[in-house]
C-alpha cells in the first residue's frame, strides 16, 4: 500500500525526515505519535505528494505520490487537521466532491446524520462559516464516502464534541474494515482501541514501530 523507503526531506539545514523506512499494508490501522516538530505533517505531506523527497523513495498503491499526485489523491481519503478555507458553498463542494472523486451525494448527508450533522439545512452557506466542528464532520463525510483505499486522518476529532467523537469512531471502524487506516494523534487514549499499530516519530526518525 504504502512503501517508504530511506526517505529524508530537509527544509534549509534541517532534516524533518531522516531516512526513514515502513512498509504499511491494508490490515494496518496505524497512529502515528511524536512531539511537536517530530515530522508528522512531513511525512503525510510527503505520502501526498505534496512534497518532492530529498533522497528516498515513496511508493502508494503502486504510484510516486510527486509524480503520479493525482493517481495518487484518488486512492486517499484525507481530513487534515485544519480545514482548508474553501470559498464555495456547502452544495457546490458536496457537488465537485460527487463529481470529482465519484461519490453517492446522499451517502454524504447520511454520513453527516450519523455525526448529527444535517448538512442539507446547511447546504447555500459558504463552507468556510460553518463551525469548525461542522467542517471537520464534512470532511470526514466525503473523506469516507470516496472509500478510498487508504485513510489519513491528521487530529479528525480535535473540533468535534464527545458524541461527534463517538460516532466518527463508530463509522471508522465499520469503513476501516480492509484499508490502510492512519492516524496522526496526540490523544493515544482515544484511539488506542481503534489501532493494530503505533509508530512514533521524534526528530525526524522512527524511534518506535510496533504492532498492538
Ligand atoms: N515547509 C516547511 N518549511 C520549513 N520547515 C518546515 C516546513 N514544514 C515543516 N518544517 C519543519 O520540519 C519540522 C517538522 O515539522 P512537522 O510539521 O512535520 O511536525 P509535526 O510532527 O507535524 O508537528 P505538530 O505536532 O506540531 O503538528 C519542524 O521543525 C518544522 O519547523
Amino acid at each position: 500500500m504504502i512503501k517508504i523507503k530511506n526517505l529524508t526531506k530537509t527544509f534549509g539545514t534541517q532534516n524533518s525526515l531522516d531516512n526513514i523506512s515502513l512498509e504499511l499494508n491494508k490490515e494496518d490501522r496505524v497512529i502515528i505519535m511524536g512531539q511537536n516538530g517530530a515530522g508528522k505533517t512531513t511525512l503525510i505531506r510527503s505520502i501526498l505528494g505534496q512534497y518532492i523527497p530529498t533522497s528516498g523513495d515513496i511508493e502508494v498503491s503502486g504510484f510516486n505520490p510527486f509524480k503520479n499526485r493525482v493517481d495518487t489523491i484518488s486512492k486517499i481519503g484525507f481530513v487534515p487537521q485544519l480545514p482548508p478555507p474553501i470559498k464555495l458553498t456547502v452544495e457546490e463542494l458536496i457537488n465537485f466532491a460527487v463529481k470529482s472523486s465519484n461519490i453517492d451525494k446522499d451517502e454524504i448527508v447520511e454520513l453527516c446524520s450519523k455525526m448529527d450533522l444535517d448538512i442539507k439545512s446547511h447546504f447555500r452557506k459558504i463552507f468556510f462559516k460553518l463551525s469548525g466542528g461542522m467542517k471537520q464532520k464534512l470532511l470526514i463525510a466525503i473523506a469516507i464516502a470516496k472509500r478510498p483505499e487508504i485513510f489519513i486522518f491528521d487530529e479528525p476529532t480535535a473540533n468535534l464534541d464527545p458524541k461527534g467523537r463517538e460516532s466518527f469512531y463508530e463509522i471508522i471502524k465499520e469503513y476501516s474494515k480492509n484499508r490502510l487506516t492512519i492516524f496522526i494523534s496526540h490523544r493515544i487514549e482515544e484511539v488506542s482501541n481503534m489501532v493494530n499499530r503505533k509508530i512514533e516519530l521524534d526528530l525526524g526518525k522512527v524511534v518506535l514501530d510496533e504492532k498492538i
